[in-house]
C-alpha cells in the first residue's frame, strides 16, 4: 500500500463496517438497535414518531440505507454526499459516512427537523439531563477545591488531563461497555504531546484558542473549566468552542448543552462556582465564544471542510480537538499503520493542532514503535476499549 501525505489526496483505505470481527460492524449490528430502543424508552413519544422508529429499526436490522424524505431541509446534502451508497448496506459505506446518516435518519424518526411538537426537541435530551444532574458530577466539581490548591504546572497538568479522560464519558460508546471496560484507564499515555501543547500557548502574546468539543456534561464541564484556566492564565485572549448544531452521537454537545453545563457550573459551590461566574461573565463579554457550524455534523473528514471554517481554524494560536469522532475525522477515518506521522496525516489542517482523546475506534496514527509493539505484545484489547488515551498534536 502507497500513501500521499499534506495536500495530496490520502490513499489508506477507508474503515468500513463489513469487516467480520471488526469494531466498525459491532456499532452497527450491536449498538444501533439498541440505541434506538433507548431513544423509544426516553421520551413519550406519539403513534407516528413510533412508527418512524419502527420503521428505522427495521432499515437498520435489514440494513438498507433508506433515502431522506425529499421534503426534508438536508435531502439535497444527503443526496450528493450518498450518491452511489443509498439503497446500499450501511456496513458497505465508509463507517464514518454511515453512521453520521444513522444519527440523522434517528432524527428523522423523531421529528426534530418536522413541523410536529417534537421539532427541536433532543432525542436524547433526557439521558444527558439525567447525567449533568447526577451525584458523580457533584464529586468530580467538588474535587476541583483540591485542584485549585495544587501548584500552578500541577494544576495545568490536572485541568488537561480531566479534559482529556472526560472524553471516556460518551454516552453513546457507555451502550456497549462492559463494568470492566468502565473501571479501567491505563496509567501512560499512547502519545503524550502535552509539552508541545504548553509551548503553543507559554510565552508569546496570547491569542484565539478553539477547543472542538465532543461530548456534553461530564466530558464538556472539564472543557469549560480547561477555557477558564486558558483565559485565567492569559495563555489565550479569547475561547471559542465549537459544538455540534443539533444533536449527534448521542451525547454530542449542543449550545443548549453549553447553557445547560455553564447554568451547572455557575450554581456549584466553591472553586467550580467561582469558574462558571467567570465563564458565564466571559461569554457575555465575548471572550467565550460558541460555535455550530453545520460541518460539525457533516459525514465529513476535515480535510473537506469548508473555507469560513478553515479561516477560523488558521486564525487561531492553538486548535485542540476533543475526542474520539473528532480524530477520525482529522485522520480521515482511514486505516493508516499506526506508526504513520499525525503531522503527515493532518498536514492540511490550517493551523496548529493537538487532538485530545481516548481511543474507542481504529482509527490511529503517530504511535511510537516501541510503545505499539508493547501494547500489542501485552494482549489485550487497547485500540478500541476507551481504556487508553493520547495527546497528539503538530504545532
Ligand atoms: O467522539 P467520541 O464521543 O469520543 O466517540 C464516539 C464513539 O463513541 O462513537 C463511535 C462509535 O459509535 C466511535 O467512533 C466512538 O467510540
Amino acid at each position: 500500500m502507497s500513501h500521499a501525505y499534506g495536500d495530496t489526496e490520502p490513499q489508506a483505505p477507508p474503515i468500513l463496517g463489513n469487516v467480520p470481527g471488526s469494531y466498525a460492524l459491532t456499532v452497527f449490528r450491536d449498538r444501533h438497535p439498541v440505541l434506538i430502543e433507548q431513544v423509544r424508552q426516553a421520551l413519550p413519544w406519539t403513534p407516528d414518531r413510533h412508527g418512524a422508529l419502527d420503521r428505522l429499526l427495521d432499515e437498520v436490522v435489514c440494513d438498507v440505507m433508506k433515502p431522506l424524505d425529499p421534503s426534508e431541509h438536508d435531502h439535497a446534502a444527503w443526496a450528493e454526499w450518498g450518491r452511489g451508497r443509498l439503497g446500499g448496506r450501511y456496513v458497505d459505506a465508509p463507517f464514518l459516512w454511515a453512521e453520521s446518516y444513522f444519527y440523522r435518519k434517528l432524527l428523522d424518526a423523531t421529528g426534530y427537523f418536522g413541523d410536529g411538537p417534537w421539532r427541536g426537541v433532543d432525542p436524547f435530551g433526557p439521558m444527558k439531563q439525567a447525567e449533568l444532574a447526577g451525584s458523580v458530577v457533584d464529586g468530580e466539581l467538588a474535587a476541583l477545591d483540591e485542584t485549585a490548591a495544587l501548584p500552578a504546572a500541577e494544576r495545568a497538568a490536572a485541568l488537561l488531563l480531566g479534559s482529556l479522560w472526560g472524553n471516556r464519558a460518551d454516552l453513546s460508546f457507555a451502550v456497549t461497555l462492559t463494568d470492566d471496560d468502565h473501571d479501567e484507564r491505563a496509567d501512560g499515555l499512547v502519545v503524550d504531546d502535552t509539552e508541545l501543547l504548553w509551548s503553543l500557548l507559554r510565552g508569546r502574546p496570547p491569542g484565539t484558542v478553539v477547543i472542538v468539543a465532543d461530548n456534553a456534561g461530564r466530558e464538556l464541564l472539564p472543557d469549560l473549566l480547561l477555557a477558564d484556566h486558558l483565559l485565567a492564565e492569559g495563555l489565550a485572549e479569547r475561547a471559542v468552542l465549537h459544538v455540534k448544531p443539533q444533536p449527534y452521537f448521542v451525547s454530542d454537545a449542543t449550545p443548549a448543552d453549553v447553557a445547560a453545563g455553564l447554568r451547572r457550573l455557575a450554581d456549584a459551590p466553591g472553586e467550580a462556582g467561582k469558574a462558571g461566574g467567570r465563564l458565564w461573565a466571559a461569554t457575555g463579554s465575548g471572550r467565550l465564544a460558541l460555535r455550530a457550524h453545520p460541518f460539525a455534523c457533516a459525514p465529513l473528514p476535515y480535510r473537506d471542510m469548508p473555507d469560513d471554517l478553515r479561516a477560523e481554524f488558521a486564525a487561531a494560536s492553538l486548535t485542540i480537538t476533543k475526542g474520539d469522532l473528532n480524530y477520525r475525522r482529522l485522520v480521515g477515518d482511514l486505516m493508516w499503520p499506526a506508526l504513520t506521522p499525525f503531522a503527515e496525516v493532518t498536514g492540511y489542517f490550517p493551523g496548529p493542532l493537538v487532538a485530545l482523546r481516548t481511543l474507542k475506534s481504529d482509527a490511529l496514527v503517530g504511535v511510537p514503535e516501541p510503545v505499539l509493539a508493547a501494547l500489542d505484545a501485552a494482549g489485550r484489547p487497547w485500540r478500541t476499549t476507551g481504556t487508553h488515551a493520547m495527546i497528539q498534536g503538530r504545532p
